[in-house]
């Protein structure tokens, strides 16, 4: 399978104060594969995705080369990253609420995305729309269309994004977990739907994710990160039974640990 995205020597740093973010961070994501990027709290996984997306704030600077399909992503105009990023690659953020327009209903968002890919009406969209939101087990999903995004929880706003990306099926989907916006209890129901979105879509899928049991269902290849730098990258097996790196050592023994009693306390029996 060929690469459908190549990072290379990426750095990201904060240009009001010059401090790195993200240090010389490399790795590569084959086509309809899915790579997880793990890492404690801060390592600088959100910023690596949203370089790779053009989302991070104006003060936010970005060195070295993102490749997509032949693409250079980081040097590309902004117009033509957002037609790119409107069909092609489909960020899930962290925060539901930012990725919609307040001031609109959530149908009218997904109309005009909709419109824009695939030249459908308001009614084809909003049809779509429906059996998609049902899927990710949302309710009343026609009520759900006429609602503003304050009136829905993180959680809805997370479920309506990923109903979003099962319609348009980019080539890649990056999704990141969501983690203070939740309960756990909503995180572990959120997290089922990208293991669904993995299955059901033929895309390949970026997910930044702090449970090492979904990434263990998930992930093809994980990427390891560490103040801001990628500490181990390869195929997951490598990763989880051959770690080369203290780190990752570290990191897969506590993280299974607490991801069995994760699903312990939530009533699952699954093994990690
Ligand atoms: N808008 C911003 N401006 C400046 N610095 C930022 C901004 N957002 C994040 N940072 C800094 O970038 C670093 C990496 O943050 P990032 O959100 O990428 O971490 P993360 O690994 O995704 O953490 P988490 O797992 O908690 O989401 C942090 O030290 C943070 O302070």
């Amino acid at each position: 399978m060929k690469n459908i995205l190549q990072v290379n020597g990426l750095n990201v740093w904060d240009s009001r104060s010059g401090e790195a973010i993200v240090k010389d961070v490399s790795f590569s994501l084959k086509e309809h594969s899915c790579l997880a990027l793990v890492g404690e709290s801060g390592s600088g996984k959100s910023m690596t995705c949203k370089a790779i997306m053009g989302l991070n704030r104006p003060w936010i600077s970005c060195s070295g080369r993102v490749e997509f399909d032949g693409q250079e992503l980081l040097t590309l105009p902004q117009q033509k990253l957002r037609s790119l990023c409107g069909n092609r690659l489909c960020m899930i953020l962290q925060d539901g609420m930012s990725a919609f327009d307040p001031s609109c209903v959530i149908g009218q968002h997904f109309r005009e995305t909709l419109k824009e890919h695939f030249g459908w009406t308001a009614q084809q969209a909003d049809e779509r729309m429906v059996e998609s939101m049902l899927t990710v087990m949302l309710k009343n999903p026609a009520g759900l269309l006429k609602k503003y995004p304050h009136q829905l929880s993180g959680g809805m706003l997370q479920r309506a994004m990923i109903a979003l990306a099962l319609v348009l099926e980019p080539d890649i989907i990056i999704a990141d977990e969501p983690t203070t916006a939740l309960d756990t209890i909503t995180q572990f129901e959120v997290m089922e739907q990208f293991t669904a979105l993995q299955k059901r879509t033929s895309s390949a899928m970026i997910f930044v994710s702090h449970d090492l049991g979904v990434v263990n269902r998930l992930a093809d290849s994980v990427v390891v990160m560490k103040n801001g730098s990628v500490v181990e990258f390869g195929p997951l097996p490598d990763i989880f039974e051959h770690p080369q790196q203290e780190y990752t050592r570290y990191l897969v023994s506590t993280r299974q640990a607490l991801g069995t009693r994760f699903r312990q306390v939530l009533g699952g029996n699954e093994p990690c």
